[in-house]
């Protein structure tokens, strides 16, 4: 029995291409949850490595595998969420999860049930990477706790607002009828971004904003006034930069070449351009950015190289659909962490009045440009867990109370 609301526990689940990440939240049923603990297995896929942390930072969990092909996305899933479960006992009252293709119905954070399961599960081949992860951990939660509310935050919902203009695909209308148009992803992790910004400028929220979440997977968005106008990703979440395993924006002609010339089936075009892609398929070296940066490899070099050009370049499109540029944010484990990348980045946007500080963004500091700057230059840590988890506390205090 639960007598203090203080002790309610909200568990975030954000199943992403290459990590799990997760994080426990007190709900006190007014405020903002406050974290309890967080962590992630990262390097899902090479050799996968889970740290979780206490609120104040310090270390409750580590452990590393080695390169197996029997530890699975779904393996570490189930490991990890009976651990979990474990420890929260009664005091779990709901779960948030990212649920990465909403497609055309679902937007809105949503009460995850038997038709919304049956509608997501049918979207899993426009988000191979990910749906599946997704929805397999709303499966182990619903074998594990039957009774606990369970969420579903849309990483599509933040871009549906964008102009009808920026969702069309040049395709017969017919097939944008029934779907096929450009959806957009990260948006959980931009909304995080749209709100940080209007915390820091309550005005503006950042005026015209080119987010870029430069992670395993990659996008840049165009926010006006903290809204989603335009982004990188499309129909699925291939389409835009260069990514860690993904082509990004290809020609079709491409596509049809795989297929009339190579011969190959639509499982192994799909597992080409999804999984030996990118920087991956690039460099001939990893998917991860670290160690490409760190490899004396020509060909590491060169994936690097085009993976800046292609974010510069469609920046160079979403500052035309914004009609200029006031703010650009870094963010994601790229944008986060590697001043490097930042700053070629930055060196290729210069025309657009970007203006780094060299020392600010070894630093690693929350404003990387210069003071005569005419764009700010930020790099705001993404918080999706959090993003979830207010969504999460917001639709339990919807439901109505048993
Ligand atoms: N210090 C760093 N320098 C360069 N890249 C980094 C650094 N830390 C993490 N990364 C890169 O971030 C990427 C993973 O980003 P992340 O946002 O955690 O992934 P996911 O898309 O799976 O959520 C990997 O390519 C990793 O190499
Ligand atoms: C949508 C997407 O690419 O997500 P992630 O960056 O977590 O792989
Ligand atoms: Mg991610």
């Amino acid at each position: 029995m639960r007598d203090s609301a203080a002790m309610a526990e909200i568990l975030c689940l954000n199943a992403g291409s290459s990590s799990l990440k997760f994080a426990l939240y007190a709900e006190p049923g007014t405020d903002e949850p406050s974290l309890l603990a967080s962590g992630k297995i990262e390097n899902i896929g090479l050799e996968p490595h889970l740290i979780a942390r206490d609120a104040k930072g310090d270390v409750l969990a580590e452990r590393r595998w080695t390169k197996d092909g029997t530890i699975t996305h779904e393996t570490l899933l189930e490991d990890l969420l009976r651990e979990i479960e474990a420890s929260v006992g009664d005091d779990l009252i709901a779960v948030g999860h990212r649920i990465v293709h909403g497609g055309t119905d679902y937007s809105a954070p949503a009460r995850v049930d038997a038709p919304l399961l049956a509608a997501l599960e049918a979207l899993c081949p426009l988000a191979p990477l990910h749906q599946p992860h997704n929805l397999a951990a709303v499966r182990a939660v619903s074998r594990l706790r039957p009774a606990v509310l369970q969420v579903a935050c849309f990483d599509t919902g933040f871009h549906h607002g964008q102009p009808p203009i920026a969702t069309r695909l040049a395709l017969p209308r017919a097939l944008g009828e029934e779907g096929m148009r450009r959806y957009g992803f990260h948006g959980i992790s931009y909304e995080y971004i749209a709100r940080q910004l209007r915390s820091i400028d309550p005005d503006t929220g950042g005026g015209r904003t080119i987010a870029a979440h430069l992670g395993n997977g990659a996008s840049l968005c165009a926010m006006a006034g903290g809204r989603s106008i335009d982004t990188t990703m499309g129909f699925t979440a291939l389409d835009g930069l260069v990514m860690g395993t993904r082509c990004g924006a290809l020609d079709p002609g491409a596509v049809l070449y795989l297929f009339q010339q190579r011969g190959m089936t639509a499982r192994e075009v799909e597992h080409l351009l999804y999984s030996e892609s990118g920087l991956l398929g690039v460099s001939g070296v990893s998917s991860d950015m670290r160690a490409l940066l760190g490899s004396e490899t020509p060909a590491a070099g060169e994936a690097i190289e085009l993976f800046v050009w292609q974010i510069a370049r469609q920046a160079g499109a979403l500052a035309s659909s914004l009609g200029g540029l006031d703010t650009f944010v870094f963010t994601a484990g790229i944008g986060e962490n590697s001043p490097e990348i930042r700053a070629r980045v930055a060196g290729r946007l210069g025309w657009l009045g970007v203006d780094l500080d060299a020392d600010a963004n070894l630093r690693g500091d929350a404003v990387i440009s210069a003071p005569s700057s005419r764009v700010a230059v930020r790099v705001i840590p993404t918080d999706e867990e959090r993003m979830i988890a207010i969504h999460t506390a917001d639709l339990l205090r919807e439901e109505p109370k048993a």
